[in-house]
């Protein structure tokens, strides 16, 4: 199974139905976080943002930030009326901000706060819970006490990140890390992490060959063909990358333009666009450096529209290659299950 990851500002509804229009390869997706506080008052606005089919239909599942059992379970009634059957936990977040509040991985040096909060939560929600963590705040010596607490509930999965919090995504995962999690949990594990193309993805399944179920975060914004390539499903129909995310980027554009209120937004938008794509073009850099201080939409427009007319050469993805074939053998050679 392939799970689009949660990544708050990329991944909302519009970027879902988008890519799920122009590629394939996603099972699930995991929505961007609603922290606690958005919860107590939940609009319109923020439940818009998911619908457990989308266009395409890649099943969605919610996600929670925040410390307080009440409102998990009240956030968790209001997504059952709407149809869905999975609130996932965020036990990751690594930034400072929402570490020292005792949120996301500033929770995993607390392992009876997280206790206590599953307690509650396994008990009254009316959804299954699942939890996506790190491998610990500031160690991963942390992550033994919080695996011990995680296997006394039903969870009905752990998604696994493996690095620590204030790593933030400094470095690699820690796939020794990873392995010792895997040996010791009870539950259906994910892995995820820095996947960034076809060759990392085969690596990884070779190393934990009884895995069933991987996410795709930022290999997926900068290579939106990645899932199919893993699924070896690209080129099916139509080899051209170029071609093909032209007209993803300008349906993406014109859907942002649609729920965005006025040019300022949608300029902002795209560039945080480009910055996850510019990397996978040749003169992606320049091109970049150049939209970035723009202050105006329709310039912005007409760069980007000469970048593509300058019909730029596709590159292969920047960081394969890190996976350490060695730990292959620990769990034995696989071919990668999905
Ligand atoms: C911009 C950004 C936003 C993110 N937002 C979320 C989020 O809302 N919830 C969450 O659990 N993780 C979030 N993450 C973490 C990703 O889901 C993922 O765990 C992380 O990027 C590592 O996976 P990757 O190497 O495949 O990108 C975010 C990461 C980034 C870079």
């Amino acid at each position: 199974m392939m799970i689009m990851a949660p990544m708050r500002g990329y991944t909302d509804r519009v970027f879902r139905e988008v890519w799920s229009r122009h590629f394939s390869g996603i099972d699930e997706a995991v929505a961007p976080f609603i922290s606690l506080q958005q919860a107590k008052d939940l609009s319109l606005k923020i439940l818009g943002d998911l619908a457990k089919k989308e266009a395409g239909s890649i099943p969605v599942i919610p996600q929670i930030l925040g410390n307080h059992p009440a409102a998990f379970v009240s956030l968790a009634c209001r997504l059952e009326d709407m149809g869905f059957s999975e609130l996932n936990w965020n036990l990751g977040c690594p930034f400072p901000m929402v570490a020292k509040k005792a949120k996301g991985s500033g929770l995993l040096c607390f392992p009876d706060r997280i206790d206590a909060f599953l307690e509650e939560v396994c008990s009254l929600s009316p959804l299954r819970v699942s939890v996506k963590i790190r491998l610990g705040r500031h160690s991963k010596d942390e992550m033994g006490a919080v695996l011990s607490v995680l296997n006394r509930y039903p969870l009905h999965r752990v998604i696994l990140h493996p690095r620590i919090g204030v790593q933030m995504y400094e470095g690699r995962p820690d796939l020794k890390a990873f392995q010792d999690f895997l040996h010791g949990a009870r539950h259906p594990l994910v892995y995820n992490g820095d996947i960034w193309s076809r060759d990392d993805f085969y690596a990884l399944s070779s190393c934990f060959p009884s895995l069933g179920s991987w996410m795709l975060g930022r290999g997926l914004l900068a290579d939106p063909f990645l899932p199919e390539r893993i699924r070896g499903g690209f080129g099916e129909k139509n080899k051209d990358e170029l071609n093909r995310f032209i007209l993803f980027y300008n349906d993406l554009e014109a859907a942002y333009q649609k729920k965005l209120s006025g040019p300022s937004h949608l300029l902002a938008r795209m560039k945080g666009w480009w910055d996850c794509f510019y990397g996978s073009f040749e003169g992606g850099d320049l091109l970049f450096k150049k939209i970035r201080k723009l202050q105006r939409l329709d310039l912005f427009q007409k760069e980007v529209q000469a970048f593509f007319d300058s019909r730029p050469e596709w590159l292969p993805s920047r960081a394969g290659g890190w996976v350490d074939p060695a730990l292959g053998s620990a769990e034995g050679r696989g071919e990668g299950r999905l």
